[in-house]
């Protein structure tokens, strides 16, 4: 008996899999869930199989292994099926330089058999709106920005009503403020109800307009879970600096701090260590940063600097794959 699928995941794979002729597995045994409804960002260094994944999900390319529902049902099997419900813009929009953004938005209509002509006009003028084009929908696209190429790219693929967006590093090479405007195109769509599936190797974009996400690294999945949950799991490290760097590193030691380090500073040593988890030790409470410095004073220790540096996203996704991340666009 196979595992039901969940009903409420509009992307669900399970195993997927993917070897180029000749190569090491491109996407290896994924197990992905896109929960309706949320804004999923699908991170991962260049090369660690994201937009592999986003081929094999949309048909355009057959897995070597596992499976993969799209809105409940089986791709490539039901793609003719499920396809029209879903937008996708991947490694930008292919556009007609020549014809101004109306232009190419009624060309891309036309291509779509299932398309009334009678309501192309009505069609092509909300999209233009929905991605703020209208004013420039006049313009040769030739003349756009690169923002307002990919926002015309993603009104193509809003063209037809979308239960679920999917886009490829959508702010791939934009400047910031290219980028801020597909940000709250993002946000806004899926406002309305749409749910986002975008691929990104920036850690700070994903932060900014995603409700949940997944890392990839070399092909495989390393987390998925909510962003919400993903930043609580950021734990903080903290710092203490004092003449009595020996007792205090016994006494965070003794709290179940832990990487403890010690370095000399002008007002005597600054020790610093990693706070416990939430749950660390399992079912203890969450260590409390008074407590701690009642501690360290009880025991004699003269602190002259107490602090937390809160660690980022950026920090856990780094220890999650043991490697940097790209940050800059
Ligand atoms: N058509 C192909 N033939 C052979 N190898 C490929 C092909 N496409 C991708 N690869 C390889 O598969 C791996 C994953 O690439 P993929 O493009 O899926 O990663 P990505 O995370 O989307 O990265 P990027 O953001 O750079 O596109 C890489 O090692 C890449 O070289």
């Amino acid at each position: 008996m196979g595992r039901q699928p969940s009903a409420e995941a509009v992307i669900e794979t399970r195993g997927l899999s993917k070897t180029y002729r000749g190569g090491r597995p491109a996407v290896d045994g994924l197990d992905l869930s896109v929960p309706r409804g949320s804004v999923f960002g699908f991170l991962g260094p260049n090369g660690s199989g994201k937009t592999t994944t986003i081929r094999m999900l949309l048909g355009l390319i057959d897995a070597t292994g596992g499976s993969a529902r799209l809105l409940g049902e089986p791709m490539p099997r039901a793609a003719g099926r499920v396809l029209p419900r879903v937008g996708a813009l991947i490694e930008g929009p292919a556009l007609y330089g020549f014809l101004s953004g109306r232009g190419n938005l009624r060309r891309y209509d036309a291509a779509d058999p299932t398309a009334d002509p009678r309501t192309r006009d009505a069609r092509v003028e909300a999209a233009l709106e929905r991605v703020g084009l209208s004013a420039a929908a006049g313009k040769k696209a030739k003349a756009y920005s690169l923002g307002m190429k990919q926002r015309l790219g993603i009104a193509a693929a809003l063209l037809q009503p979308r239960e679920l967006l999917v886009l490829d590093e959508p702010t791939n090479g934009l400047d910031p403020q290219g980028m801020r405007e597909i940000r709250s195109l993002v946000r806004a769509l899926a406002q309305d109800g749409t749910t986002v599936f975008l691929s990104s190797h920036l850690l700070d974009e994903i932060e900014q307009v995603c409700s949940h996400t997944a890392v990839m690294n070399r092909g495989r999945l390393v987390t998925q879970g909510t962003v919400a949950e993903m930043s609580a799991g950021a734990r903080g490290r903290l710092s203490v600096t004092t003449p009595d760097g020996a007792d205090a590193m016994r006494v965070l030691k003794g709290h179940g701090l832990s990487d403890l380090a010690t370095a000399e500073s002008p007002e005597g040593q600054t020790v610093t260590g990693e706070l416990p988890g939430p749950g660390e030790p399992p079912g203890g409470p969450p260590p409390d940063l008074a407590d701690l410095n009642a501690a360290l004073v009880r025991a004699g220790v003269r602190v002259r600097a107490f602090g937390v540096t809160r660690a980022s996203l950026e920090d856990v996704f780094v220890s999650l794959t043991g490697e940097g991340f790209d940050v800059a666009g």
